[in-house]
């Protein structure tokens, strides 16, 4: 619990965590609102009681009905009741909007929040679209039910008890036989939601949300599809996800029918039961009862009995809801209750820039198989180390363990003798740079990308970044300039354009350990070249770690470790790895066959 405090920073929680735990002193709203509604519910009678009341007046002074002064005297009862309730149900929508309004932020900002608290792989292996999926529609339902669902459903729950009331006293033999079926529905009603409905709302959502992300995965694989003129098969995954979703939605409501038909006929079959009971009612007849009476009598029961099977209906729907927002709720929790990095209560300060790692090993997931195993190696203080390797050697899962986007399962990284678990994590942060392949450019000024890494930043020194980083024909290509917005209005920037960007970013951020994933897949060769030029003064004097794809620059790295199926194969400078004539030699003689071919000469 007390983890869960750190968490809500702004909520004090001190129990099991609700929809209204994320309200905070809000909640008093909600059961105001929730409060106004069933009032708002109860004055909402008085309209047909006063209605049967104006009838019955008419009734009895016909046919002298202008004489029934007291006709209209209800009648403006009936329009003041209405209009009363009315009032006070605006009244309660009010106090519960402001609360689901201000449980939705809090729910929203308390994940995201929390977010940033996770570490990175878990936000790579969740996805961010089913991160913001869960977070935004999570918090969307939250608001619509708290919002209006639930004070309907407040005022659905008073209401039958009120009608109740009212139905007995007024005669409790008709009461009772009118009951009757209500007490069916609500028995047939109550087994349904009792059973594993829970559970059912549950494999719901995730069908929903299977066939939601192969729905994404589709759309973004049609590039592809295109390119390799594949068309059914690649409609498989989403055209299977989309069957599970029918085969659930169709098992599921074939599995109701019968207690949904049973409560329809029954709550809706009450004047069946209605009529029999004026049948015995007139038997009374005979003993003396009044015609009129028994008439009027089973008129106010035409009267108010479709308003239970409304509230009846009312409360189905909603209990559904209900069980929707628990399940969303259930689900930003699932993110809420991950855990986040640990950080030290003290943290350790580095001597130096210097990164060591002691034998690490680690794997993605529990038990599966290391991708990394037994890795120990250092790069002094100043000086580049080049990871190089088959593909899926472990080159980029050694470079994401320093930032700690994961964690090792054993052994350690230290960074400046310090065990990087052992150093706040903003701290750690402000020693380190990186340049991912795929570097993100947010939807933002080219001025504030950069400034990205330091907010505090001047103009003059994004300047100086931006010079250094050689960028300054990106930014002279647009006429807006460093206020240019990427990502709108047709400014697109090329692959390698964007590296050259997050370079920059880099260069300001001046770091004093780069991590480098050498990106030269999608440059052109005037892109390569600017690209190669701002990594050699991003570099200048800093403690580097370069994962290389091309061998032709890791030759002026102090140290190569050749990496391969999670272990370092082999270790040394250039001249020694050759001279090794093990994998890297192998590697290097096949690169330079490689960079000697020409397009349609044969080789052998
Ligand atoms: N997010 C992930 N979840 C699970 N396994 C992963 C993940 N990322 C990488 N792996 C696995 O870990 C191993 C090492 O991958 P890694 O990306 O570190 O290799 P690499 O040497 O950088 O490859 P490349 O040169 O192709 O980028 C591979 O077996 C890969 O399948």
């Amino acid at each position: 619990m007390e983890e869960k405090k750190n968490l809500m920073t702004e909520l004090p929680v001190t129990g099991k965590v609700t929809l209204l735990t994320f309200a905070g002193s809000y909640k008093y709203l909600t059961w105001l609102g929730c409060l106004l509604s069933g009032i708002s519910a109860v004055i909402g009678l008085f309209p047909y009681l006063f209605m049967w009341k104006a009838v019955k007046s008419a009734v009895t002074a016909w046919p002298d009905v202008p004489a029934a002064g007291e006709m209209i005297t209800y009648g403006w009862y009936a329009v003041g009741a209405a209009l009363g309730s009315m009032l006070i149900y605006f009244g309660a929508l009010l106090c519960t909007h402001l609360s689901a309004f201000r449980t939705a932020r809090n729910m929203k900002t308390v994940a995201l929040h929390h977010l940033t608290r996770l570490p990175v792989g878990y936000v790579k292996r969740m996805g961010s679209g089913k991160l913001r999926r869960i977070i935004d529609d999570g918090a969307g339902q939250t608001e619509t039910y708290l919002a209006h669902q639930l004070p309907d459903l407040a005022g659905a729950m008073v209401t039958p008890v009120a009608v109740l009331f009212l139905l007995l006293f007024f005669d409790w033999r008709f009461g009772l036989i009118s009951l009757l079926p209500m007490a069916v529905g609500l028995f047939v009603l109550t087994r349904v939601l009792m059973g594993d409905m829970e559970n059912s709302m549950a494999q719901y959502q995730n069908a929903l949300e299977d066939m939601n992300n192969e729905a994404v995965e589709y759309v973004r694989g049609i590039p592809v599809v295109k390119t390799f003129q594949q068309s059914i098969f690649s409609f498989k995954n989403f055209h299977e996800s989309i069957l599970r979703y029918k085969n659930w939605a169709v098992n599921y409501t074939v599995s109701l029918r019968i207690p949904m038909c049973a409560y329809t006929v029954s709550i809706n079959g009450i004047f069946a039961f209605l009529i029999p009971a004026g049948l015995i009612l007139t038997a009374d007849l005979s003993r003396g009862t009044s015609y009129l009476k028994v008439v009027l009598d089973i008129l106010f029961y035409v009267l108010f009995t479709p308003v239970c099977v409304t509230m009846m209906d009312k409360i189905m729907w909603t209990s559904e809801n209900t069980l929707k927002a628990k399940d969303a709720l259930n689900r930003v929790m699932v993110i809420i209750e991950e855990p986040p990095l640990k950080e030290p209560e003290y943290g350790g300060i580095p001597k130096d820039s210097s990164v060591e790692f002691k034998n690490v090993t680690f794997s993605y997931e529990k038990g599966k198989e290391a991708a990394l195993q037994n890795v120990s190696f250092q790069i002094p203080q100043g000086s580049t180390v080049a990871i190089v390797g088959p593909s899926g050697g472990g080159k980029t899962t050694a470079a994401s363990l320093i930032p700690r986007f994961y964690d090792v399962d054993s052994g350690s990284i230290c960074v400046g003798g310090v065990d990087i678990r052992e150093m706040n994590t903003e701290k750690l942060m402000e020693k380190i740079s990186f340049v991912f392949q795929d570097s993100h450019l947010f939807k933002d000024t080219i001025l504030n990308n950069i400034r990205a890494a330091r907010p505090e930043a001047t103009k003059k020194e994004v300047e100086q970044a931006v010079k250094a980083a050689c960028c300054q024909d990106i930014i002279d290509k647009f006429p807006d300039g460093y206020e240019t917005v990427v990502g709108t209005k047709g400014v697109y920037l090329s692959g390698g354009e964007c590296q050259r960007i997050a370079i920059a970013r880099a260069v300001l951020k001046n770091a004093p350990i780069v991590l480098l994933d050498e990106a030269t897949a999608f440059a052109d060769p005037d892109n390569e070249y600017q690209i190669q030029k701002a990594f050699e003064t991003l570099v200048k004097g800093k403690t580097v770690l370069m994962i290389a794809h091309r061998l032709s620059t890791v030759r002026g790295a102090d140290r190569i470790l050749v990496m391969n199926q999670g272990r370092i194969e082999e270790e040394g400078n250039h001249e020694e790895l050759i001279q090794k004539q093990g994998l890297y030699a192998a590697m290097w003689k096949d690169y330079q066959t490689s960079v000697s071919w020409k397009v349609g000469e044969k080789h052998e």
